[in-house]
């Protein structure tokens, strides 16, 4: 199983709907990074115009780097289309995301997006939510005793730490705690306790966000529509 050459037929997929003259946002992450590599490409030789709206300081390098016209989301009005990774996705379509520590930028520039289409391998698709652990960007001030409340409410918690044993930090210096929670049965009830608690300043479910799911398999892409009212 090639992960890296179904991740490449997705992006290339996902670059066939960004239209001249387009602000879009750029996800983050080891599958973006073909979508970006396939925009440069069609910028490069077509003389595409769009302004790419990142959200990680490694997407708005790569894609400068490629040529591609950048801008924060504060110096644009609107953004027509977003294009993401994602960690796991369920039959509903709702999604994990926050394995590259990029999802509180991914977030403010999804909801803010007309469209939004996520890019995957094949691997990531899965019936339910929670094998994949659960991301939330929680504030360092006081993140002890929110671990140890998550622990009491049975939501497994680890902190993120880098290879020193340090705190893996977010673009605006928080810390992770992931929750292996192994199965979401409610997301959307899961949600409400997390968008509840002061500390978490976001978490990682994304529900009801996503319009386009391309999937990258070897050798095909599946596009799938999400089926919801925004
Ligand atoms: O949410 C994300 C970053 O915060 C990424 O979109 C997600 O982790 C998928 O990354 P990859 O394409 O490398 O598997």
């Amino acid at each position: 199983m090639d992960r890296e050459l179904m991740k490449k037929v997705a992006g290339q997929e996902a670059v066939k709907y960004i239209k001249d003259g387009m602000t879009v946002g750029l996800g983050t992450g080891s599958t973006v990074k073909y979508l970006l590599d396939a925009l440069g490409k069609r910028v490069a030789e077509e003389g595409l115009r769009i302004i790419g709206v990142p959200t990680s300081n490694r997407s708005a390098k790569r894609a400068r780097d490629l040529g591609i016209d950048v801008k924060s989301i504060d110096d644009v009005d609107h953004i027509d289309l977003t294009i993401d990774g994602a960690d796991q996705i369920d039959e509903n379509f709702q999604g994990i995301k926050g394995g590259g520590v990029a999802h509180l930028r991914e977030k403010i520039v999804a909801i803010n997006s007309a469209e939004n289409i996520w890019i995957v391998d094949e691997t990531k698709m899965a019936k339910n939510l929670g094998s994949f652990p659960l991301p939330l960007e929680v504030t360092p001030y006081g993140s002890t005793h929110l671990y140890r409340r998550l622990e009491k409410m049975g939501y497994h918690p680890s902190f993120r730490t880098n290879a020193k044993g340090g705190h893996v930090l977010t673009h605006a210096d928080n810390y992770i705690i992931d929750l292996k929670l192994g199965y979401i049965e409610h997301p959307h009830q899961l949600e409400k306790i997390l968008n509840n608690m002061t500390g978490i300043v976001e978490h990682g479910l994304f529900l009801d966000v996503v319009d386009k799911v391309i999937v990258g398999h070897e050798d095909h892409s599946e596009t799938f529509v999400a089926k919801r009212n925004k």
